[in-house]
Parts: structure tokens; sequence; C-alpha cells
């Protein structure tokens, strides 16, 4: 049987987020790591999310990923594929989500594409075109601090149109309210100048109707709230009760944490997880520099791991962030900060850490490229927008693992995690 669905997701934790609700709507779901190699693998998998790291790389080696995944993708026989980008709209004046969708769009030779990041289980809602996080507009949510892609706007449409060659239209919530008719009529209405649609969605019952829509064509953009419609339609196109899908094999083994989100969600997680654990905060002006944060680490890691869980942390706060980038620019104290993180969770592995969980999109990439890793079985729910998950076939041993976005988990998601992680 083919895969029914498959997405591109711009950063791995974002991808597991999305294979999370895949499974949770009960497609047999394999999140792989980069373009699999081999495309004969996926006999009874129901939905595939191949997971990327092009969120923030140049635009010229984001589309080209993009459209080498796609290609393998439609070879598997996926009808429909999602390009997965986060939930809060993460990127810059500069891409990469106009220039992937455009790229996509135009490969499928569609006439026009919905572009949504609503995931409103997340408190991400899109109302006329704008995001809100909770209640509040893109622009005066955390994310306002990203440290590498600030949000300063909340209107979907203006910050898409910086990206995109194509018009940006907006389906607005009352047309998606009123359902599969009205919202086609006024996609009708569009039809002459094959535009990307910001599709409004508050709730998940609008979502269902994108996601039915969305299905009729042959590529979307979203997040796990599209995801979620598009599976419901997979599934009720297949009309099969097939979905049932069973636990993880535990993997047993020491157990630790690594975060460099810098996300309000995660410092709030950070000194929670600081009451219960031991907890190391590197210093990242340290990091940047190149001494000695691994050694410390890893030191750190050996005295305590044999009692239990450890958390390893470069997060600071937006203020920290902000002085340390003037000093060593952006995009360097990322990667910089990112790599080590990444050593440093290869050293935890060969101290006998088996069970892993990540926070962070790009410090997830960091990690699971560093580690080798190539595909994941996805399991259990640990947190909305975040699964269990199995590696299989690592060499030395599979791991459990979890990468969480940023800004997901409730305040006690470390130590809660690390306890559910088998
Ligand atoms: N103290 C720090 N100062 C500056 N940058 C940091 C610091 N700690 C971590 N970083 C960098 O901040 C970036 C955080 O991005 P990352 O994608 O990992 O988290 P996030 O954006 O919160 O998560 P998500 O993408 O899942 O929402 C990384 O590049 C990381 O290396
Ligand atoms: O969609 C989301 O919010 C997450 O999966 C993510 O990608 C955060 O970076």
């Amino acid at each position: 049987m083919t895969a029914l669905l498959a997405a591109i997701a711009d950063d791995y934790s974002g991808a597991s987020d999305l294979a999370n609700t895949w499974r949770k709507s009960g497609l047999r779901t394999v999140q792989t790591i980069g373009v699999p190699a081999d495309k004969e693998a996926f006999g009874g998998i129901d939905a595939i999310v191949v997971s990327l790291k092009i969120r923030s790389a140049p635009v010229a080696e984001a589309v080209s990923g993009a459209l080498a995944a796609e290609a393998l993708l439609r070879e598997i026989g996926v009808r429909h594929v999602m390009y997965k980008i986060c939930s809060t709209f993460d990127s810059t004046d500069d891409g990469n989500i106009g220039q992937v969708t455009d790229a996509l769009m135009e490969r499928a030779g569609q006439g026009w594409v919905f572009v949504t990041p609503a995931f409103p289980e997340t408190g991400r809602t899109v109302y006329k075109g704008n995001l809100f996080v909770n209640d509040v507009p893109l622009n005066e949510s955390s994310l306002r601090h990203h440290p590498l892609n600030p949000m300063r706007d909340a209107n979907l449409a203006r910050i898409l149109a910086k990206q995109s060659e194509r018009p940006v239209r907006i389906l607005d919530v009352q047309t998606v309210a009123a359902g599969l008719g009205a919202c086609r009529g006024k996609i009708q209405s569009f039809s002459d100048i094959r535009p990307s649609i910001i599709a409004d969605a508050i709730d998940d019952a609008h979502l269902d109707v994108l996601g039915r829509l969305a299905f009729e064509t042959a590529v979307s953009t979203g997040a796990s709230g599209l995801g979620h419609g598009l599976a419901r339609a997979a599934l009720e196109a297949r009309r099969s009760e097939d979905g049932a899908t069973s636990g993880l094999q535990p993997v047993g083994g020491r157990a630790a944490a690594i975060a460099g989100s810098c996300s309000a969600r995660t410092l709030e997680q950070i000194a929670v997880a600081e009451k219960r654990m031991p907890v190391l905060r590197l210093d990242p002006e340290c990091i940047v520099a190149g001494s000695g944060a691994v050694n410390e680490a890893l030191a750190f890691a050996r005295r305590h791991l044999e009692a239990g869980p450890v958390l390893i942390a470069a997060s600071a706060s937006s203020e920290a962030v902000a002085a340390l980038q003037q000093k060593y620019g952006r995009m360097e104290t990322g990667h910089a900060i990112e790599r080590v993180l990444a050593t440093i969770a290869l050293g935890l592995v060969n101290e006998g850490v088996r069970r892993l969980v990540v926070a962070g999109g790009e410090t997830s990439g960091a990690v699971v490229d560093m580690l080798g890793i190539r595909s994941f079985e996805v399991g259990e729910e640990l947190a909305p927008g975040v699964p269990m998950l199995r590696t299989f076939g690592q060499p030395g041993g599979d791991l459990a693992m979890a990468l969480k976005s940023g800004n997901f988990g409730g305040p006690n998601f470390f130590p809660e995690a690390l306890s559910r992680l088998a």
C-alpha cells in the first residue's frame, strides 16, 4: 500500500511535531532524517515526514533540498506533500517559506496553494491573515525575540509577500466556517492569479475544511493544524480502520536533555527542572569563544548520570542573546552553540545515554545530524506536538528521543519526558 501523505519539514523537531499529529490521527508514520536513500523501505507506512534543516538555510539550498525530497516522495507514490513550517511562521524577509512554497507549487503545476501555520491546540490561530500566539499577535509574543528569526509582524500576507513571487490572498475565517462550497467559490475567484492563499483557522473544524481542500491538491504549506486536517481527509479517502499503532520498544540506559532553545517556554522549563534534577547552564560566551564547554558538560554528566537524568542548557534570556549576537554575529553565534551542543550530545551517548531529549529545532537538527541518525519510528505523545521517537538500526544501539520545539511542552516537561522515555 502506498503512503497516503508526506511532508517535508523545515526542521527536525517540527518534523516530530507533525509526525506526532499524524500518528495520533491513526496514520502509521515514519520520520526520516534527510531524504531517504531507500524508497522501497516504506511498505505498510501511511505517512512519511522528511526532516530537513532548511528553515534558516540560504534560499537556494532550502529550495533544492525541498525539491529533492519532493521528487523522492512522488517516486514513492505519495499523493499530497505538505511543506511543514513552524506554527509561528519562523522565517525572515529573505525566506524560506515563500520560496520553497513557490518552487513546490511550480513543480506540481498547481493553480493555488494554501499557506497556514494555524495550530489551535497549541494556541496558534490565524484571523484575517494575522497570526496570534496564545491570544496575542505574533509580534507581541516572545517570538519577537527569537535568536535567528525575530518575528516583528503578525500579518502573514505581508511577511509572505516579501518571500514569494506569487500574489498572496486571504481566505477569511467566515468563508472557511461556511464550508467547502464557500471556500471553493472564493478560491475560484482568485484563479486567474495563481496565488498563495493564507487561510484563516481558529479551531480544528476550520482545519478539517482546509485539510479536505488541500488534499484535493498536490502540495500545501502549513503546521500541525493543517497536518491534522490533511490526515482526516486522507483517512476518510482510504476509509480504513487499519491505522492502529503499537508502542515503541524500550531502549533502557541513561537519560539526559540538551536545551538550545531560548524561547520563553524553554527558559521556564529549565527553571522548573533546576528544582528537580541536576542542571548545567553553560556560559554561552565560553561556548562561542570555544573554551572548554564540551569538557565541562561531560564532566558534569559523569558526576550525575549514574544517579538519574541531567539537563545541559545553553539557553539564555533575550537580552543576553542580543548582547552575544552583537559581539559575534547572529548566525555565527547560533551555529557555534549548536555545534557545541551536538558535540556534547555525542559525548553523552558515548557515556551510555540512550534516552535523550533535545529542546529547539535548530539544536535538534544539529544533534540528530551529529549522531548520524537516519530515521525514527514515532511513538506516543509526550506533550502536544512532541512525540516519543525511537531510532531504528542505529549503529551502537537504538536511542529513545524527543525533539521538542522551543515553545512546546508544559513547565515540567524535562523531568516528565525523561521519566516517560523508556
Ligand atoms: N545563549 C545563547 N545566546 C545566543 N544564541 C543561543 C544561545 N543559546 C542557544 N542559542 C541559539 O539559539 C538558536 C535557537 O534555535 P532553536 O531552533 O534551537 O530553538 P527554537 O527556535 O526556540 O526552537 P523551535 O525552532 O523548535 O521553535 C540556536 O541557533 C542556538 O544555538
Ligand atoms: O510548528 C511548530 O510550532 C513546531 O513544530 C516548530 O516547527 C517550532 O519551531
